[in-house]
């Protein structure tokens, strides 16, 4: 059962038209530091997770969020906090993609998702992907 505190991220996995997916390294300071994520970030109050995700997109990699649909929710509690990952699919969206807050990011391959270190809470994530 979901934790009445945890934190509502809305994460988003981008896909363009080769069918790589956008991945970034975050922040070593940060909860789960040096990890690799899908960009996103916390739902904000009064705001749907639609919202969240394409405002975060926008801060974080640069790009107009223009078709997304929902792929999985994720409860996961770490030692430090609980989380819920609301994961959309990106299909398309209008911008250049790039990490604009000095994050390291790249575009990969599906098969090559499992060779990254992810937080634990992505696993999942990274499982169906992979598939
Ligand atoms: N964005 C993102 N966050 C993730 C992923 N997996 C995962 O456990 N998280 C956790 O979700 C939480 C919130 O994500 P975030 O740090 O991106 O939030 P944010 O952009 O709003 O950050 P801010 O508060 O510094 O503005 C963090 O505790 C982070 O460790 C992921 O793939 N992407
Ligand atoms: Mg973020």
């Amino acid at each position: 059962m979901a934790k009445s505190n945890a934190i509502h991220v809305a994460v988003g996995v981008i896909e363009n038209t080769d069918g790589a997916i956008f991945i970034s390294r975050r922040h070593q300071h940060l909860h789960q530091g040096d990890k690799w994520e899908f960009p996103g970030g916390k739902v904000e109050t009064d705001e749907s997770v639609y919202d969240a995700l394409c405002r975060e997109l926008q801060e974080e990699c640069n790009i107009q969020v223009t078709s997304a649909t929902p792929f999985t929710v994720i409860q996961f509690d770490y030692p430090d906090k609980s989380v819920i990952l609301d994961v959309w699919h990106v299909h398309s969206f209008t911008g250049t993609v790039h990490q604009r807050e000095g994050q390291e990011w790249r575009w990969v391959d599906r098969s090559e998702l499992e060779a990254y270190p992810f937080p634990e809470a992505n696993t999942r994530i990274v499982d169906l992907l992979a598939k």
